[in-house]
């Protein structure tokens, strides 16, 4: 058998599309959606990829506006500038790239986010809200991850999913969307006891673990359909580099019925995602109904 490639990168440019007239709605009424990131330091990979939704941003008709802080930044500083976002009122969104370094705690930051401005969903507001089933701003990619999968299932109810790591970003999330889908899940971790043979019970597989190529062919049931989160850079030969994700494609490709590749895959619906949480923002801060923009399923 070989897998199906769930395409990212188209599911995630027609999402951006619903997005972009739900902008289109708004301005008619004279609003115009404001997403700030935040950006403590230099690291060049989160320069390349704060520019990334800086484009998207202002492509899809939003007002994009970014704050780059040296990475000397205290928290009282960093703590000081939510205040005045949480404040401003043609802010809907706010998202402060994380990691932070290591003098600011990021969680005290993320507590600080009004969770009505919290797009990117980590504030514990907003994850108990998921948890409890009550509308939320959820993370853009569980919320991604769940999207792709459902490009290639009618439904989840029923599935055995497994989720193979248990971050909040990640892992806690996406159980609780595929558990709000009647999935069965199993979260996995570093902690697991045959971690290929519970791997080999999925259904649905998310592998979001952070290890380059860690879960191998044989660890996929057949037929199973794998959602890879992970982005590992790993060095070449001569200096070059290439992306790979937690799952060993070509061999999870023999035996799987679908899988999403890396890049191409989950990456691109992480920054579509965000969008759309932006959108959904900017509407319930105005007290304006909830509109559909996920992309059609199936
Ligand atoms: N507060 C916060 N929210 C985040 O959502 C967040 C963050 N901090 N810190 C960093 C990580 C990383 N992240 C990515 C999003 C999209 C791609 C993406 O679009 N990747 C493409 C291209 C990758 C490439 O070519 O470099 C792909 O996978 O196809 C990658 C990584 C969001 N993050």
């Amino acid at each position: 058998m070989t897998a199906i490639r769930i395409d990212g990168k188209a599911v995630a440019a027609s999402l951006r599309a619903r997005v972009a007239d739900a902008v289109a709605d708004l301005a008619r009424d004279g609003v115009v959606p404001g997403l700030a990131v935040v950006l403590v330091g230099d690291d060049p990979a989160s320069r390349v990829y704060v520019g990334s939704k800086k484009k998207m941003t202002v492509a899809a008709g939003m007002r994009s506006i970014d704050h780059m802080l040296p990475a000397e930044t205290g928290e009282a500083e960093l703590l000081a500038l939510i205040d005045r976002l949480n404040r401003d009122d043609d802010v809907d969104g706010i998202l402060v790239q994380l990691p932070l370094p290591p003098q600011i705690d990021a969680s005290r930051v993320i507590l600080a986010i009004d969770p009505a401005k919290d797009v990117d969903g980590f504030h514990p507001v907003n994850a108990g809200r998921l948890a409890t089933g009550q509308p939320a701003l959820v993370p853009c990619t569980p919320v991604g991850c769940v999207m792709l999968a459902k490009t290639v299932l009618p439904s989840l109810a029923g599935l055995d999913a497994v989720v193979v790591g248990r971050s909040n970003i990640v892992g806690k999330p996406v159980a609780q969307l595929l558990l709000a889908e009647s999935a069965t899940v199993t979260v996995a971790h570093s902690r697991t006891r045959d971690l290929p043979a519970v791997c080999r019970s999925a259904d649905l597989l998310v592998a979001a673990v952070g290890r380059p190529e860690m879960i191998r062919g044989d660890w996929i049931k057949p037929g199973a359909v794998v959602i890879d989160v992970g982005i590992n850079r790993i060095e070449g030969e001569g200096g070059t580099s290439r992306l790979v994700g937690d799952v060993a494609y070509d061999e999870a490709a023999a035996h799987a019925a679908a899988i999403t590749p890396v890049p191409g895959g989950v990456g691109p619906m992480t920054i579509a995602c965000l969008l759309a949480n932006t959108v959904k923002a900017a509407r319930a801060r105005r007290g304006l109904p909830e509109v559909v923009l996920e992309v059609a399923a199936f």
